[in-house]
């Protein structure tokens, strides 16, 4: 998509970087010169990830779980020891589980909300304060979920990523006065290695109610991700951007 020089010299950390969109985003800023971390619960996974990513450039991983602050100062420390610095957060970590809001147990609304809300600013908190504020330079971006007409199915995501979706906005304005800008992407259905926590039923015929008749690609948000975070976008903070075929205006999201 870019020249392959867009990122040189700058680094970067994909949260959920072993897989899927998250893959995808560390794969196209690889391509362009970044030198990219990659995280995750599971070492099997990232270590699998960062072998073939690796042949692109410099890639590292470290296990970290976004809901763990002592996990999560860890990871800083590590960036620290081997980078030195950090230009670019993409926090694409995330995950729920589809239940209709009258089903939904607290422990499950609960870990949904860590997850998706709580993680994302822990983490997001820690890199500005290790990384972008002193740095006085950095940007951050959130990758959500399509809430533009709620999330029927999914209200406890819904929730936490309007969370997201707002903080993106506060982000923006209150640490402009550090160089560091804030945005958001809201993926609509992408044929992902996360569509496979769904029962194939839920998906059926769904992509006949898309106005693009079809699901999306990881390199399709890759691509709208790597631009977000490139100097191309010098002029872009507090925003989210949805790639979703015109599912937000016209669409189910599943069947329930
Ligand atoms: C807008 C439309 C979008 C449609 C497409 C969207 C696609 C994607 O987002 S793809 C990415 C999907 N990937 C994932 O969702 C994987 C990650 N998911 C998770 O890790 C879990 O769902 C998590 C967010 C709940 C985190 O799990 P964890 O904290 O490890 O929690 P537990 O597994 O211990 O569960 C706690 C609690 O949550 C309830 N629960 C969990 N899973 C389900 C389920 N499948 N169905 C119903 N309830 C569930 C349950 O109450 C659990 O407690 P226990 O009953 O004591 O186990
Ligand atoms: N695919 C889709 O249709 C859509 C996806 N999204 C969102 O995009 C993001 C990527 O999804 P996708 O690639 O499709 O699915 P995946 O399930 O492949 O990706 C989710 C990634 O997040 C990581 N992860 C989840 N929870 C944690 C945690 N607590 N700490 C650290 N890492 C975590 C997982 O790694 P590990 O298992 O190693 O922890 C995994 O690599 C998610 O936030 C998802 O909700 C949004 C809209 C639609």
């Amino acid at each position: 998509m870019f020249q392959a020089n867009v990122f040189d010299q700058k680094v970067a950390l994909v949260t959920g970087g072993g897989s899927g969109i998250g893959y995808a985003i560390a794969e196209q800023l690889l391509r362009a010169g970044a030198r990219v971390f990659i995280a995750g619960r599971k070492e099997e996974k990232l270590k699998k990830a960062q072998e073939s990513l690796s042949q692109l450039g410099q890639c590292a991983y470290q296990v970290c779980d976004i809901r763990d602050s002592e996990q999560i100062g860890q990871l800083v420390a590590f960036i620290k020891e081997t980078a030195g610095r950090l230009d670019i957060l993409v926090n694409n970590a995330g995950g729920q589980f589809p239940s209709l809001a009258e089903d939904m147990a607290e422990k499950g609304w609960n870990a949904v909300i860590n997850n998706n809300l709580n993680g994302t600013w822990y983490m997001t908190q820690a890199m500005a304060k290790a990384f972008f504020i002193p740095q006085k330079q950095g940007t951050i971006l959130n990758i959500i979920v399509n809430i533009y007409r709620g999330v029927p199915g999914m209200a406890h995501t819904g929730a936490a990523r309007a969370g997201v979706d707002n903080l993106t906005k506060t982000l923006a304005v209150e640490w402009s006065k550090y160089n560091i800008r804030v945005n958001a992407v809201a993926p609509g259905i992408i044929q992902s290695s996360g569509l496979e926590n769904y029962p194939p039923e839920m998906l059926d015929g769904l992509a006949e109610t898309i106005p693009m008749k079809r699901l999306g690609t990881t390199d399709e948000v890759a691509w709208l991700c790597a631009f977000l975070v490139s100097p191309f976008a010098a002029y872009i903070t507090g925003e989210t951007m949805y790639v979703d075929g015109g599912q937000r205006l016209f669409g189910q999201q599943f069947q329930l």
